[in-house]
């Protein structure tokens, strides 16, 4: 009989799995915690490790390593969880067999048993995840998707015009994400092997924007020592990025529409014109049509670059999303200051979903990151959050996005005929999650 350790630390989680593992004849083995394990890995043989990648008292990582070096023909797979696929890929690298995100269905469980037991002791020493290559997850994954309506809108938006060589606008609070929905549509476009650019027309003087755009040759003005190419040369063939484009003056805005109907630019000083083949984003937070019937921006170089528009929501427009980000963050605040921090308590996730976040997904990185140096202890606590968290305004605000959660896990269900892993499935979050949900909601 095949016998599978399981490491994961959620109680009810390895219940259910034992339960199903045991149901098809497989011997299982809990532990809770990273001890626990090293000392049964000590007296008893096993076949199969799964494990989780966050555990109380270390990481599944640690885990992987040291058995790497014990008893290096034993498989491991790795459980993860939203947004943690940097350290699946991580994980891969160092060995793992692979890795498997929950919430994850009892076939994709036994797929993923069947191909450890049937690997013959094979090498774990190389990642199994050779069709795509590293950095292609890795970028991907810098893109949280989210699973709030708005999240599924914006998605839907980006994945339709990716493809396309349409100029796109993109609209939205600072701090949204809106440079890195720019990237996104680069990455998803035939340009992602060229050069994406990007530009912060806000930065740039109004005199040396024409330079900065279309380069120069050398003795041009004062200050041209050298012959210098511009942006638009150096995103040719791929994406350029013009980040606060409202802020461009009158005649900036002349010369950036002639490039972009002419397809062609001319350096400062030079006579020779230049083909370039560039697509264009812009984004901006202020309102351009405003700003068109104010007169201050051009009319006909606002329908040039709003070909497709794609407004990127508040983070208090996606509240579902907040713990996928949260994850997210820690993740990359772990990686950057070299902390091992596990998670959140409940009573800081309920913080962070009764705050406005005026400075959208910038500011809760940023509260996160400086969270994340604060700690010295496994979990974030409210203690390590800034002062304005303990002036929380009352809830009222997400009140219409709560009912419209509580009607899309009841429509969920609906369709799941009751099956809450399925249910949870299709609501893209764990069942722990879908519990905790019907509990606050009283759905039964
Ligand atoms: N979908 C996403 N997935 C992961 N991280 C994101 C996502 N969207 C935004 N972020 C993070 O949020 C922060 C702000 O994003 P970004 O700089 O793209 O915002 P912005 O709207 O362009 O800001 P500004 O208006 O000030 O230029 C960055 O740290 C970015 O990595």
């Amino acid at each position: 009989m095949i016998s599978i350790l399981l490491v994961e630390d959620d109680v009810s989680f390895s219940v259910m799995l034992e339960r199903f593992l045991k149901k098809k004849n497989y011997q299982v083995q809990i532990a809770h915690s990273l001890e626990k394990a090293y000392g049964m890995l000590k007296s008893a043989k096993f076949d199969l490790i799964f494990t989780d990648l966050r555990l109380p008292d270390g990481n599944g990582l640690e885990l992987l390593e040291k058995v790497r070096e014990d008893i290096p023909s034993l498989p491991i797979i790795m459980m993860t969880g939203y947004a943690e696929v940097p350290s699946a890929v991580k994980a891969m690298k160092l060995g793992a067999f692979d890795y498997i995100s929950k919430p994850f269905n009892q076939e994709e469980v036994l797929n993923v048993i069947n191909n450890a037991v049937n690997s013959g002791g094979q090498s774990f020493a190389h990642p199994k995840v050779k069709n795509k290559p590293d950095e292609e997850i890795v970028e991907k994954s810098s893109f949280v998707e989210g699973v709030s309506a708005a999240s599924k809108k914006l998605n839907e938006f980006v994945s339709l015009v990716a493809p396309t060589d349409m100029s796109v606008l993109i609209t939205g609070e600072s701090g949204t994400g809106k440079e890195v929905v720019a990237k996104s549509i680069h990455n998803y476009s035939h340009r992602k092997n060229e050069p994406f650019i990007a530009v912060d027309c806000g930065a740039i003087p109004k005199e040396i924007a024409a330079s900065e755009f279309f380069g120069h040759v050398k003795g041009s003005f004062t200050g041209a020592v050298t012959d210098k190419s511009g942006h638009f040369e150096a995103a040719n063939g791929g994406t350029l990025f013009l980040d606060e484009v409202g802020n461009l003056s009158y005649e900036n805005q002349v010369q950036l529409l002639r490039a972009l109907q002419e397809r062609k630019i001319k350096p400062i000083g030079s006579n020779k014109e230049i083909e370039v083949d560039i697509r264009l984003i812009t984004a901006t937070n202020e309102d351009l049509q405003e700003a068109v019937d104010r007169g201050d921006f051009r009319e006909d170089l606002y329908h040039r670059l709003n070909e497709f528009s794609i407004s990127v929501p508040r983070l208090s427009d996606r509240t579902e999303d907040l713990p996928i980000f949260a994850d997210f963050f820690l993740e990359r605040s772990n990686e950057q200051l070299n902390k091992k921090i596990i998670g959140f308590t409940d009573e800081t996730i309920e913080m962070f979903q009764d705050y406005r976040w005026p400075g959208n997904l910038r500011e809760f990185s940023n509260v996160i990151k400086r969270a994340v140096l604060l700690t010295q202890n496994d979990f974030i606590t409210p203690e390590v959050l800034p002062s304005v968290f303990t002036q929380i305004e009352p809830k009222e605000v997400r009140f219409s996005t709560k009912e419209h959660e509580k009607e899309l896990i009841i429509r969920a269900l609906k369709e799941a005929s009751n099956n809450k892993t399925q249910a949870a499935k299709l609501l893209k979050i764990t069942r722990k999650t879908l519990y905790n949900k019907l509990k606050e909601y009283d759905i039964h």
